[in-house]
């Protein structure tokens, strides 16, 4: 079977493969790109648009409770009308589907193949019932809810990222497993829509990616809306029970167990490369299935490259784009771009958002650095207090020798817009004296990011 040739495949919808292949489109190139399942990827359609679209529900439910603490009357009770809530949720994220796949619709000379994608050859590809060729191959897979080998997982409903967002019923009580990232958004989210919440997660605190001030702040602010937290909880396991499932949280001490109506597990994800067929191209992956790339995001076949989350170099949508940015930059421009470049920087949308860039303190001083914070509480920051959200605080991490910016934590209303304002200075390589002398608007939030930078205590 002969193949078709392209100049270019890209592998994936997701969050760089369309971008590129628009660009290598708009440079003369005739592109494939396969798309096995949703245009969009993750982020579009059960990731990040979906989920805070979700979120701001649960907000306006939060605050709707909320009302008489701003003076405002409302007569009667709140309700949840869930099949409305998930219409919009589904809504925000089928019209940025629609959109997506018009802007493809819209390249003449490129080519939106439906199917799974595999390699036969380090420049072929099977699609369904045909072969097609290129001299660049570009994956694009991202990943999927890593699902454990928990005993029982196999004789429960469980719910993942995907499903969850389907839901027409306000569980009674969701066990989520995975205290992090996606386990968190959800948890707050049902929470305020009326769920009964258990979080159980493994390790010994919530997010443990970060410094344990930040932990703390966000599981006494979920705590206090009412999520119960089991942490510690090792040997998990499931069974069916009569009023829902049953988790068995602790397997040392036998039968604490929490009953749930529904579990959703946020464990974790897992690269989508096991069904690449990489081996027929010799494309190299780690133990955990991440393509191994360079610097400029190159796999050590030449001529294939690999971008988003499938490089385990990001897990965020805008280092998905970043990488585009990247190999299209590095490819058409002449640049000379790395992924090393970039800040690290990403939110955590619960309420009030965790906005992060650079490092911890506990990160700082495990890599060697001396360092100096500057700390404030949001009950000390105005803008915060006039908006009745006075929950949680700002830092910012100094070199204690150079003075360049480290890091910064935002966990607060607008939290995760604020933080550009360290995340620029540092991807400027500034110092904490020269953001002390920035003049930033009132009230805001970020306001008080100057001061903190010129109030630093070094840290042990
Ligand atoms: C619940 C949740 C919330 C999130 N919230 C945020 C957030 O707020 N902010 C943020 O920055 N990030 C967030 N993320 C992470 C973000 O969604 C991902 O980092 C991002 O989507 C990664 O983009 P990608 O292009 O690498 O992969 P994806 O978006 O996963 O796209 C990969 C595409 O490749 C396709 N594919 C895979 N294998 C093949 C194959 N063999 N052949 C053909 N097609 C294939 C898939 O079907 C998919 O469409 C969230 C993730 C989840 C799960
Ligand atoms: N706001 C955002 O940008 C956003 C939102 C959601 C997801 N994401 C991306 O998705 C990725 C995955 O998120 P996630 O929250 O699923 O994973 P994660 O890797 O961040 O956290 C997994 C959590 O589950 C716990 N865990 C692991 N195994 C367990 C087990 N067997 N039993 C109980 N607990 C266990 C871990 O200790 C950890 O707390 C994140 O790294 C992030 O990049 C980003």
């Amino acid at each position: 079977m002969s193949a078709r040739r392209f100049d270019a495949i890209v592998v994936g919808a997701g969050q760089a493969g369309p971008s590129l292949a628009g660009r290598l489109h708009d440079a003369g190139m005739r592109v494939a790109i396969v798309e096995r399942h949703l245009v969009g990827g993750t982020c579009v359609n059960t990731g990040c648009k979906p989920t805070k679209t979700l979120v701001a529900s649960a907000y306006a439910a939060h605050l709707a409770r909320r009302a008489a603490d701003y003076g405002v009357a409302i007569d009667g009770t709140i309700g949840i009308d869930m099949p409305a809530v998930t219409r919009r949720v589904q809504k925000v994220a089928i019209d940025s589907r629609h959109g997506n796949e018009q802007w493809l619709a819209g390249m003449t000379n490129l080519t939106l193949i439906r199917e799974h994608a595999r390699f036969v050859g380090p420049d072929t590809m099977r699609v369904g019932g045909e072969e097609i060729s290129a001299p660049r191959i570009f994956l694009n897979v991202g990943g999927r809810a890593s699902i454990p080998d928990f005993p029982g997982v196999d004789e429960i409903d469980y719910l993942t990222n995907s499903s969850i967002l389907h839901l027409q019923e306000v569980p009674e009580h969701l066990i989520v497993v995975g205290g992090s990232y996606i386990g968190l958004e959800f948890a707050q989210s049902y929470a305020r829509l009326g769920a009964k919440v258990t979080v159980i997660e493994k390790g010994p605190r919530i997010v443990a990616r970060e410094d344990e001030d930040v932990s703390a702040a966000i599981l006494d602010i979920l705590s206090r809306e009412g999520i119960a937290f089991r942490l510690n909880a090792e040997c998990i396991r499931f069974a069916k029970h009569d009023q829902g499932i049953a988790a068995g949280v602790n397997c040392t001490n036998g039968d604490p167990q929490v009953i749930g109506s529904h579990v959703l597990i946020a464990v974790g994800r897992r690269p989508n490369t096991d069904d690449l067929g990489l081996d027929a191209a010799g494309v190299k992956t780690d133990e955990r299935g991440y393509i191994r790339v360079s610097d400029r995001l190159e796999t050590n076949v030449p001529g294939i490259w690999a971008m988003g989350d499938c490089n385990g170099r990001g897990a965020f949508t805008h280092t998905a784009y970043n990488d585009f940015e990247i190999v299209a930059e590095n490819m058409l421009d002449g640049a000379d771009r790395k992924a090393t470049d970039r800040v690290p920087c990403y939110g955590l949308f619960v309420d009030p958002p965790l906005g992060r860039c650079g490092m911890g303190e506990a990160e700082a001083i495990a890599k060697g650095h001396a360092i100096k914070v500057g700390k404030r509480a949001m009950t000390r920051v105005g803008r915060a207090v006039e908006k009745g959200e006075a929950l949680g605080f700002m830092k910012i991490v100094v070199d204690a020798d150079t003075d360049k910016i480290l890091g910064g934590a935002i966990l607060g209303p607008g939290g995760d817009e604020a933080i550009h304002s360290i995340l620029d200075m540092m991807a400027l390589g500034q110092t904490a004296d020269r953001l002390r002398r920035t003049v930033h608007i009132h009230p805001t939030v970020a306001e008080l990011i100057p001061t903190i930078a010129g109030e630093l205590k070094p840290k042990e």
